[in-house]
């Protein structure tokens, strides 16, 4: 009962969120007409099975103009049907696509925003515990989307036109039913009303009451499916995603176990769903096949003491089968539902997640301001910390109470021993570390950029990598820029692939895909620039060069902050910062 209730909020929320919401008022028109189409098709249908009855008699009494009259009446109103049915379906696809399209778009955004992205990849996923995971983001918005709404949409509509039919159906069948005399003993009868309404009614429910007991294990089953499902695409993702560094270290059987471990876990569990299967089909052909013969089993009575005729019999079993399968509804929706639950699940999760990612950077004790009329970044008492791990109060300190003040066209050297918290010194400056305290005040306005020292390259032209995060179009002064950019940065051989399509990041070195930051660089000139160990891959060199170009361009216009091991860099910065333990030192060089 729990879970149903918990069951039901969950879809109230996700649907309130989605379908509720103002700018929905189009759908909600749409929704409403495919209501009443359902509703027009159910009382077309029920007035199908009733003049039925006419088309039988007149085929029993061999009587010709009566079975012409009720075949034209037949067949306009199947064509009605047709009509209704086939426009129903294109309407009700174009919802789905609509609102797939919402849900879709909110996720992404709200996984893009704030680098909800970024935290999620570091958030520990409990195995073992499945009330705690946020696997697998990726196949949540592709697949899980899809899922929860073509379900929850099939339960929808399959649940309003089974009430409707049901109440239809039950007065048709109860009309019919007629009244039957039980005697107990000589002096002790009763008789009994819409006998065929009562046989109905306990012949589904035990149905139902069976299928769940047979099933419900289902819905676990399910959801690891997703799970098990997600983890082994993600896995040939990764083997396709490094495939050189397992083809170097020629560890394709350790990569052959490790998927293999995850398909098994895959095919164990769907193994236990085709098993469960297995016996909710064995329960499931036993129930629809005798709810066939059901029906003439209970009125044959009535029907050998010549109190109905044939057509009354057959139109009584059309009458009981239509109850029945209305009264079926969870049985026969039942994959349905084990679907709809288990992607409600995965959605809420995800959206718990999302959530809990929003608040913790909201109430992170790390505060950024940003100030029109001033030149300069100030840092106030800014500690850094490691997240916790279980049993910790505290999380590790990596930086402790730093203030500091960065001047315009000032250049910053951090340096520090391997793990001493640069790169996460840079994380929270680019706001995607929350773990900490302290104040950073920002110019408003000024253009920033963080470079990683793995640059990514999206995927498209080599124009879009050189270019990227900004978006370039080819025309006669742009390709110059670059070219010249390019020749800068001795990266002149490429001047002619700009439109070229490749996955860059297979095609450019190390090396070369750290000169393309310095081309993105110098082709944004950004007022504040992080830079952190961007020339780790080249020899000393073409770092020093690189650097050379990046004072003579950019000295008189940016603030640079750079991290680095090599000490020919240290020519090119005025100020130096050691990481130490907790402590920063500040040097002038
Ligand atoms: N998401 C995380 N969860 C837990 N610990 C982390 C996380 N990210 C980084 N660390 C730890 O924080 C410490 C500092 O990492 P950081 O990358 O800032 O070091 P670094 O000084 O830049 O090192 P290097 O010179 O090798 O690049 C390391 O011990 C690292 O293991």
């Amino acid at each position: 009962m729990h879970a149903l209730i918990s069951l039901f909020a969950e879809n109230w929320h996700l649907f309130r969120l989605y379908f509720v919401s103002e700018e929905r008022f189009y759908a909600r028109i749409m929704f409403f007409v495919l209501i009443i189409m359902e509703l027009m098709t159910i009382g077309l249908d029920v007035l199908l099975t009733y003049w039925s009855k006419n088309f039988l008699n007149a085929l029993q009494n061999y009587d010709q103009s009566a079975f012409f009259h009720s075949l034209l009446q037949f067949c306009f109103l199947a064509a009605t049907i047709i009509i209704i049915s086939v426009h129903k379906t294109y309407l009700s696809q174009t919802l789905l696509l609509y609102w797939r399209r919402w849900m879709t778009n909110d996720f992404l955004k709200r996984y893009l925003d704030h680098h909800a992205y970024y935290e999620m990849s570091f958030m520990k996923n409990n195995r073992q515990n499945i009330q705690d995971r946020n696997d697998n983001p990726d196949q949540r918005i592709s697949s899980d989307i899809s899922i929860y709404i073509i379900s929850i949409f099939e339960l929808t509509i399959g649940l309003l036109s089974t009430c409707v039919s049901l109440v239809c159906y039950v007065i048709l069948l109860w009309s019919l039913s007629g009244v039957i005399k039980i005697n107990f003993t000589q002096n002790l009868s009763c008789s009994v009303r819409g006998i065929m309404v009562w046989a109905a009614l306990i012949y589904a429910g035990l149905g139902t009451i069976i299928t769940n007991l047979i099933g419900r294990v289902l819905f676990h089953l399910k959801y690891e499916q997703e799970h098990c499902e997600a983890n082994f695409r993600y896995g040939l993702v990764r083997l396709r995603d490094h495939a050189e560094s397992i083809a170097f270290y020629r560890s394709e059987s350790n990569e052959q176990t490790s998927l293999s471990t995850l398909y098994l876990e895959l095919i164990t569990n769907f193994r236990r769903i085709i098993h469960r299967k297995l016996a909710l089909n064995w329960f499931d052909s036993f129930y629809t096949t005798t709810a066939r013969v059901f029906p003439y089993l209970v009125a044959s009575h009535r029907y050998f003491s010549k109190q109905i005729t044939f057509g009354h019999l057959e139109q009584i079993a059309t009458a009981f089968s239509s109850v029945h399968s209305a009264l079926s509804f969870i049985p026969n929706s039942y994959e349905t539902i084990v679907q709809w639950r288990s992607a409600t699940k995965r959605l809420t999760e995800f959206e718990y997640t999302l959530n809990e990612l929003q608040l913790a950077k909201q109430n992170s004790k790390i505060k950024f301001i940003y100030v029109s009329n001033e030149q300069s970044t100030h840092i106030e008492n800014l500690t850094i910390q490691l997240p916790l791990k279980i049993g910790e109060n505290d999380g590790q300190i990596l930086i402790k109470h730093l203030n500091l003040v960065l001047e315009p066209h000032q250049a910053v050297l951090i340096t520090g021993k391997t793990g001493s918290g640069k790169s996460t010194f840079l994380r929270t400056l680019a706001g995607i570390w929350p773990h900490g305290s302290g104040m950073i005040t920002f110019p408003v306005g000024d253009t920033v950029a963080f470079v990683p020292q793995k640059a990514y390259c999206p995927l498209g032209s080599l124009r879009h990598c050189l270019t990227y995060p900004s978006i370039s179009f080819s025309s006669i002064e742009e390709d110059k820029k670059i070219r010249n950019i390019l020749n800068l940065c001795q990266m002149k051989y490429w001047s002619n692939n700009l439109d070229e399509v490749q996955d860059w990041s297979r095609v450019l070195s190390l090396g070369e895909q750290q000169k393309m930051a310095f081309i993105r660089i110098l082709y944004l000139r950004p007022k504040w620039l992080f830079l952190d160990e961007v020339t780790s891959s080249l020899d000393e060199q073409a770092e020093t060069y690189l650097y050379s170009i990046l004072m003579q361009e950019l000295a008189n216009h940016s603030t640079i902050i750079s991290i680095g091991h090599r000490n020919n860099l240290r020519q090119f910065h005025q100020l130096e910062l050691v990481l130490n333990d907790g402590n920063v030192t500040m040097m002038s060089i």
